[in-house]
């Protein structure tokens, strides 16, 4: 069964009235989701080109302004934004590139729903679709100096198209070899505390003293990449992600004994005593959740290094030939000012007609929808779109895009 659009937009001029009362900058789209609608762009943007989002309650005929959670699309011309499941809107953008095409906004997806309780506020959460096979991210915990960072740089070594690593904020000082950007972004704890406060972080946690973070952008970053997320996180941070429904495969490494850790520990020769005596009175009680509480999906025990490293791969189904990572694509979809899209069973269609003199062209872009996974915080992966040329004498061709 077709649905009509949500609605249609881009053919709106400067100044129109929206019907709302409010004055439109010609990008707003409007979609019902039960008693309100959102307003995506527009009047309270903060530039015209960029995308803002107002709530319109109907039940109390009152104007809310969302927290926004996400990155949301840098710019936008115009889109087209259609409902997708109840809970959350899909958005194409024009004139953009594949790889920033098509953005959802979650509007009342678990993630979005347990936020509003944490903020008190209305909230919405943008989450960019991606294409390619990148698999769920890979979030790894264990007690200090059990070999989580040794176990991820060999991953990464040997995989370095597959696997992109989360690169956490911290309050504590640099070792000796670590790079800003690389290693951790190093950073105030004001500004941290800051960012935190403004949504930005999928989880944070004082950890031996310090304050350490994954922020949203950090995990994007790599999605983007079309690389599969790596976090290496403490056991704090883990039950938050959990929490937080990052679809992502949870696994903790185990010391073989305590007295093992320590000798790592003190050989490691990166932190004071009084350091290492704080992180193995903390280990214990890692190790015990990591146990028990029912966050983790795997354990694996780092005795012998080489055979730990197997049952990682293993574990990440890389036993045999490693599969290829898809590449992002940068072909450029441009969905003209007049596009509009419409859902057709799991298919989003959006329509790119064009009349040129003596050729009248017609462009379909199918957007397969069933395959997603993912979404906010992070990206939507599992983005598969086909372009279908029709030209007035019939069907064309069909291009697979992603
Ligand atoms: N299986 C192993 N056998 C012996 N030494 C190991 C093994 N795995 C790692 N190590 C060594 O233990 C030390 C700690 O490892 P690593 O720095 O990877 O731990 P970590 O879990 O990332 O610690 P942190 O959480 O503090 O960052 C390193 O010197 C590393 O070379
Ligand atoms: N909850 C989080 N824990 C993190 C993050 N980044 C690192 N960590 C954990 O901190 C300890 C100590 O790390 P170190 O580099 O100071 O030795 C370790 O267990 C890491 O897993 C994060 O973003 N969030």
């Amino acid at each position: 069964m077709g649905e009509a659009p949500a609605f249609f937009v881009d053919n709106l001029q400067n100044g129109f009235s929206t019907g709302f009362g409010l004055k439109s900058k010609g990008f707003e789209t409007f979609t019902d989701v039960g008693d309100k609608t959102f307003v995506i762009g527009g009047a309270n943007c903060d530039s015209a080109s960029s995308v803002g989002i107002q709530i319109y309650d109907k039940s109390t005929g009152k104007w809310v302004i969302p927290t926004v959670l996400g990155t949301k699309p840098k710019t936008c011309k115009g889109h087209s934004a259609i409902l997708l499941n109840e809970d959350r809107i899909m958005i194409s953008i024009r004139g953009s590139t594949l790889d920033d095409c098509i953005w959802f906004l979650e509007v009342d997806t678990e993630y979005v729903k347990e936020q509003k309780k944490d903020f008190g506020t209305e909230v919405v959460a943008w989450s960019k679709g991606v294409t390619g096979e990148a698999e769920k991210p890979v979030v790894i915990s264990g007690p200090s100096g059990v070999g989580k960072g040794t176990l991820i740089n060999m991953l990464m070594k040997e995989f370095p198209s597959m696997f992109g690593f989360s690169v956490s904020h911290t309050t504590r000082a640099p070792r000796g070899l670590e790079k800003n950007g690389v290693h951790y972004h190093f950073t105030e704890r004001n500004v941290m505390e800051n960012d935190i406060k403004h949504g930005k972080f999928l989880e944070f946690a004082s950890v031996h003293g310090n304050l350490y973070g994954t922020s949203i952008e950090a995990i994007e970053a790599v999605a983007d990449s079309g690389k599969r997320c790596i976090l290496d996180i403490d056991v704090q941070g883990a039950r938050s992600v959990r929490a937080n429904y990052l679809d992502a495969v949870f696994i903790f490494i185990c010391p073989p004994s305590m007295r093992e850790l320590e000798e790592r520990l003190r050989a490691r020769g990166t932190e004071t005593e009084e350091q290492i005596l704080k992180r193995l009175r903390n280990a214990e009680a890692e190790i015990e959740q990591g146990k028990s509480s029912g966050i983790f999906d795997y354990i694996l025990y780092n005795d012998n290094l080489e055979e730990c490293y197997e049952n990682l791969m293993e574990l990440l189904g890389l036993g045999g030939s490693a599969p290829i990572n898809q590449k992002p694509s940068s072909k450029v979809i441009d969905p003209p000012s007049n596009h509009s899209v419409s859902k057709i069973n799991n298919k989003m269609v959006i329509n790119c007609e064009t009349k040129e003199v003596g050729n009248e062209a017609k462009n379909l872009i199918i957007l397969d929808v069933s395959s997603l996974r993912g979404g906010a915080p992070g990206r939507t992966r599992g983005l598969n779109i086909h372009a279908i040329d029709l030209f007035s004498d019939g069907l064309n061709g069909i291009h697979e895009l992603s």
